[in-house]
């Protein structure tokens, strides 16, 4: 479902000489349906770089970064929108609050992008909401004003709304209480039974012991490693 071919990555400094630094080559994995793999590897090795290599967010500078059928590396614009919609989910740490839009909305929203009911929509962003406690009274609130611990739980919420079948999912136990961390383990654990692809960087070790089914270092892809 996710797959990686000898991907290479590096930045250039502009504000400073035009400094090329690189950060990544021969990035390989693969990722089956059902299968949760754990980037590992020092601060400053990668595994976020590596993240939005598949998210498209960083473009590889070379490779092929195969999602589904496309691959990211060489994809559209459009395209990208569309695996982003329809294939691929990715939930971070932090959520982008869009301002006056309620929470419910919030979260039923990558439904409805993809053509579900506003009713089903709704019923699931409120089951969301309700497993990861947030109180009824907020839901029709916008998340501005939220806790960092609620907006994260928001974010959660809305990255699991839509069942896509690849997911990643950069630190989703951060700073969460032990209830709330356990249902976020649930809903990781459900995402992989219903087939989905998943991709994670967990600081936690018991979290990441919990549902990842093997790791990958990514030191081994750091430049001064590569073959
Ligand atoms: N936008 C950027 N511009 C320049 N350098 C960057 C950029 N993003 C990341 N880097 C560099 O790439 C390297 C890998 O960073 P990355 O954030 O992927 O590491 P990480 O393994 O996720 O670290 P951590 O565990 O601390 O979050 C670092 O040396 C970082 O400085």
């Amino acid at each position: 479902m996710i797959e990686l071919n000898n991907v290479s990555k590096s930045f250039t400094l502009h504000n400073q000489g035009s400094a090329v630094i690189p950060v990544m080559e021969g990035a390989s994995l693969s990722v089956k349906p059902s299968e949760c793999v754990g980037l590992i590897g020092a601060s400053g090795a990668g595994k976020s770089t590596l993240m939005r290599v598949i998210y498209g967010n960083y473009l590889a500078a070379s490779g092929s970064v195969m999602v589904g059928g496309t691959d990211v590396a060489t994809a559209e614009p459009r395209e990208i929108l569309e695996l982003r919609r329809h294939t691929l989910g990715y939930v971070s740490q932090f959520l982008r609050v869009v301002p006056r839009v309620a929470t419910l909305d919030v979260v039923a929203e990558p439904l409805l992008a993809v053509g579900t009911p506003v009713n089903a929509a709704r019923d699931k962003a409120a089951s969301l909401l309700a497993q990861l406690n947030i109180p009824e009274r907020l839901w029709s609130l916008s998340p501005t004003t939220f806790s960092g611990g609620e907006q994260q739980r928001v974010n959660i919420a809305r990255g699991f709304a839509h069942d896509y079948p690849a997911l990643l999912l950069d630190e989703p136990t951060a700073s969460l209480d032990a209830q709330n961390r356990a249902t976020v383990l649930e809903l990781i654990a459900g995402a992989k039974a219903r087939g989905a692809a998943i991709v994670g960087i967990f600081h936690d070790e018991t979290a990441r012991e919990q549902v990842c089914d093997r790791f990958i270092n990514v030191s081994a892809f750091s430049p001064r490693s590569a073959a």
